[in-house]
């Protein structure tokens, strides 16, 4: 099953509803073999871009291209790309191997490489034994990796997935994520990914679009959205649990930090992810009095719950052995390599000269 994936160029892109604009302009690019996630808060637009590139709906705006050919007013069924879904609808009355082979019948591929096509996902997908079953006498998951191998054996160049395995239980989600992201790889196919669960985002992607509201937030990596969010939103997205960020006024910054900022210091969020606080504050260069409100234990960290002097709260992620008692008045701190510095009125990341 040889497959090459194709570049994927959306620029500008609009969509409204009635007098309601849900995309405002989004642009992303994907090139041959990558992997991109929308992610997003549930509502931002994630599934309407996705159903915009696949053809289902037509945009408001912008243009679509598809290895540099324009698709934006082409039908979908002839933009050569492959979906999967949430809701994987397969046909009850069919087997797994006439489910999975039926693309290629309605294409009226030969029978014999219809066969060879379907041996191979089969082993691909680890479907083998399964292949006589009817899906009513599937599991979630196996259904789930049926409705995969379907888009795999057609051997579309541009592959796109909205929360496929949002009906699956923990356990299943994490095996078939590294099931689609090896087959991405060994097969070169292009993936557009929809989920609103940063951590799938995150283990999966080469590249992340976080949407918020109707537009894009940041792209990136995913190590870019987590060690340098661009905004308050991504800063607060991505990462469990979320960044803190404290106002000035709770934290003692190094010297010439606030001096450096132009505007007023008020102005500042001071952002630190709860697992890059220290706790003892030792040698840090920023840092801040607390008070310990509540201890989680989560077996290999403890989250301590913290009050700051104005009342703000906030987590540090506790990896030490002795753990401070509850109420008990600490400092805690973090380097200057950990802090994140963002304004307040515009949400954006600031630098400062220090
Ligand atoms: N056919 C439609 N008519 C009117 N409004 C729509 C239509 N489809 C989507 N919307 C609206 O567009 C916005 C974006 O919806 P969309 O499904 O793209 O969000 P999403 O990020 O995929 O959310 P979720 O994670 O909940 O699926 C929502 O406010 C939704 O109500």
């Amino acid at each position: 099953m040889k497959s090459t994936g194709a570049s994927l160029s959306v620029k500008g892109l609009k969509k409204s509803w009635g007098p309601t604009e849900v995309l405002t302009g989004i642009d992303f690019d994907i090139e041959p073999g990558g992997f991109l996630t929308l992610l997003g808060p549930s509502g931002c637009g994630k599934s309407t871009a996705l159903r915009l590139v696949s053809g289902l709906d037509e945009v408001s705006g912008g243009s679509i291209l598809i290895d540099g050919k324009d698709v934006t007013k082409v039908p979908a069924d002839q933009r050569n790309i492959g979906m999967v879904f949430q809701n994987y609808a397969l046909f009850p009355h069919m087997t797994v191997a006439e489910n999975i082979a039926y693309g290629l019948k309605v294409r009226k591929v030969a029978k014999p490489v219809r066969e060879a096509s379907l041996e191979r996902v089969a082993e691909l997908m680890s479907l083998g034994p399964l292949l006589d079953r009817k899906p009513a006498q599937l599991s979630g998951g196996q259904q789930q990796r049926v409705a995969l191998a379907r888009v795999l054996v057609s051997e579309r160049p541009l592959v796109l997935m909205d929360e496929p395995l949002s009906n699956l239980d923990a356990k299943l989600r994490t095996e078939i994520r590294s099931e689609i992201k090896a087959l991405n790889k060994s097969l070169g196919i292009t993936v557009v990914y929809v989920t609103h669960d940063q951590s799938e985002a995150l283990s999966m992607s080469d590249t992340v679009v976080l949407m918020n509201a109707g537009r894009v937030e940041q792209v990136g990596t995913p190590k870019e959205l987590y060690d340098v969010p661009a905004t308050v939103f991504s800063a607060r997205f991505i990462g469990t649990p979320p960044m803190n960020l404290l106002a000035v006024a709770d934290v003692s910054l190094p010297d010439g930090v606030a001096a450096s900022y132009g505007n007023d210091p008020a102005d500042l969020l001071i952002g630190v992810r709860p697992e890059s606080m220290q706790f003892p504050a030792g040698g840090a260069d920023y840092s801040a009095s607390c008070r310990i409100t509540s201890i989680e234990y989560e077996g290999s960290v403890s989250l301590l719950h913290l009050t700051s002097k104005s009342g703000a709260s906030f987590i540090l992620s506790h990896s030490g052995d002795t753990l401070p008692s509850l109420e008990e008045k600490i400092t805690v701190g973090w380097t200057q390599s950990a802090a994140h510095l963002f304004s307040k009125r515009t949400g954006e990341r600031v630098l400062t000269s220090s």
